[in-house]
């Protein structure tokens, strides 16, 4: 039997294959029929492909702007309809939920197209141009009782989910220390209290770069009226992985932008950032940081990095984290099925038991015995983290359809207590679209750009802008040719 070379991960291909949605269970459960708003490579990898292998997941509709190309995708992916119009299938009784894949400037209009429809949603990333658009959304979906979720699926991944507890130091190593164990642990693994086996957590970066060979200058995130841009791209996981660790790690509320610094991706946008990159702090506080000591402690700063013209040849996605025991290195956790690593390095202050003899003033013999700082030893421990194998869009769309059914069915009961859950769990997402989208923002105003707009009044400014332009010049043409007449009539004085 042939053995594989050391550096190719033996579950590799098994969960290529399931990122393609091959295999999986029957599906037996009652099914949460969706809708997918484009027909777009996106949705085939993030809807289509997951959904063979989810139970209860089931794509039974698409819509294009052409429904030639609807049909054909329709077609392609075995799906039952296919419609000429996003509102068309909105219109379809027989749909439950809709996926919105579309450019970040669409994503707020067809989301609450689709929640007054009555659809849940899950949307594309970033969830909508800005702040204030993200809070009309949820706003309606909080009073029409649907789940309406940014997919963000990377948070779904039992890398994630390892990377919160460890953070929250819940369950683990009984030792204190975390790195010492040879894993990290399922269940956390890290020491109990304060930013786990890091201890008191300093700093955070997250990057996310994107090579510049990946998407041309036509690409969807170069347009103004599409609300382009690196931040919104790539830079919403950034901010949205800082704020779940360092939420996990125990820094209160949310962070302020300090400061933020874009590269224009033309030189001929005022707008669209190629590069972004900044600054955000938590305030510290008495007790932050979860150790619960009542003491002051320093504040948290995080530095982002998110690029859409990045000079390196592959896409990187990474986060460092360091805090007062230790540090982490974390690569490819955006897409960490197709291989990733954590990597944890703790510092320990070991302290030895000294042990004495003296001759105290009466002549007897006596014996101290104290502790003593002797070393410090710094472990070291690498690990990946795949669970079952399956992909982050497994894993989204698994939570999805289970919250989907939780609020369909706290709604149809009636039940108060499972009302309550159903009413955090759409709050849970309301928060989180707000928080992401007030501090995108944020960075877009430090960098001292607007945000984005949403493509409708985007279109409208641009409008706008372009009949002052032509006025502008019309009337400097006109002014230029007043003067010329008058000058002209000068000389034939
Ligand atoms: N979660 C993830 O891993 C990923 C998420 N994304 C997110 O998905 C969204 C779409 O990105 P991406 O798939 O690259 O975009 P595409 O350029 O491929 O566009 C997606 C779809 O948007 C529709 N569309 C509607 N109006 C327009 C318009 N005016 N211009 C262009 N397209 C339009 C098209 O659908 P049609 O013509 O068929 O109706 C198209 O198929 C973005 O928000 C992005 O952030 C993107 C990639 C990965
Ligand atoms: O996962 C991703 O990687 C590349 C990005 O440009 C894309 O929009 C994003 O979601």
């Amino acid at each position: 039997m042939p053995t594989l070379p050391a550096f190719i991960d033996p579950g590799q291909l098994e969960r290529v294959a399931k990122f393609l949605g091959i295999g999986g269970p029957p599906k037996t459960q009652p099914t949460v029929r969706i809708g997918v708003l484009g027909a777009s490579q996106v949705a085939t990898y993030a809807m289509l492909w997951p959904a063979r292998r989810v139970p209860g997941a089931e794509v039974v509709a698409v819509a294009a702007r052409d429904g030639a190309r609807a049909q054909e995708y329709a077609k392609q992916h075995g799906i039952a309809r296919s419609y000429g119009s996003y509102e068309a299938l909105l219109a379809d009784p027989e749909v439950d939920a809709v996926y919105v894949g579309l450019p970040n400037g669409l994503h707020g209009a067809w989301a609450a197209a689709a929640l007054a429809a009555g659809k849940h949603v899950l949307c594309e990333k970033p969830f909508t141009a800005n702040q204030q658009e993200a809070i009309e959304v949820q706003a309606l979906a909080r009073r029409k009782r649907l789940v309406c979720r940014e997919a963000f699926h990377y948070r779904e991944h039992p890398l994630m989910h390892h990377l919160v507890q460890l953070l929250g130091g819940g369950g683990g190593s009984s030792s204190g220390q975390g790195g010492g164990s040879s894993s990290i642990g399922a269940n956390g693994g890290g020491a109990a209290g304060a930013g786990g086996p890091l201890g008191r957590l300093r700093s955070l970066e997250a990057q996310v770069l994107i090579p510049k060979w990946v998407f041309g200058g036509a690409n969807i995130r170069f347009q103004e009226t599409l609300a382009g841009g690196a931040a919104m791209d790539a830079g919403c996981y950034c901010l949205h992985a800082i704020r779940t660790l360092a939420a996990a790690a125990g820094a209160v509320g949310l962070p302020w932008v300090e400061s933020a610094q874009a590269e224009l991706a033309s030189p001929t946008s005022q707008v669209v950032d190629g590069a972004m990159r900044g600054t955000l702090r938590w305030r510290g506080g008495g007790g932050g940081g979860g150790s619960g000591s009542g003491a002051q402690q320093e504040d948290v700063t995080a530095r982002f990095a998110a690029s859409l013209q990045w000079e390196g040849l592959l896409p990187r996605s990474t986060i460092d984290l360091e805090g007062d025991r230790g540090r982490m290195h974390v690569s490819n956790f955006i897409m960490p099925v197709f291989g990733h690593v954590v990597r944890l390095s703790t510092t320990t202050a070991t302290t030895t038991t000294a042990t004495a003899t003296s001759n105290n003033s009466t002549g007897g013999g006596g014996t101290t015995t104290g502790t003593a700082p002797a070393a410090t030893s710094t472990t070291s421990t690498t690990l990946r983290v795949y669970g079952t194998g399956e992909s982050t869009y497994w894993h989204q769309l698994s939570r999805f359809v289970a919250d989907v059914r939780a609020v369909d069915e706290a709604v149809d009961s009636g039940d108060e207590g499972a009302l309550l859950a159903a009413a955090r769990l759409l709050a849970a997402d309301e928060m989180d679209c707000v928080a992401n989208m007030g501090l995108l923002d944020d960075v877009y105003r430090a960098a001292g750009l607007r945000p984005r707009l949403p493509s409708a009044q985007a279109v409208a400014l641009a409008q706008q802008q372009q009949q002052a332009a032509a006025a502008a010049s019309k009337a400097a043409a006109q002014a230029a040719g007043g003067a010329a007449g008058q000058a002209e009539a000068g000389t034939s004085l």
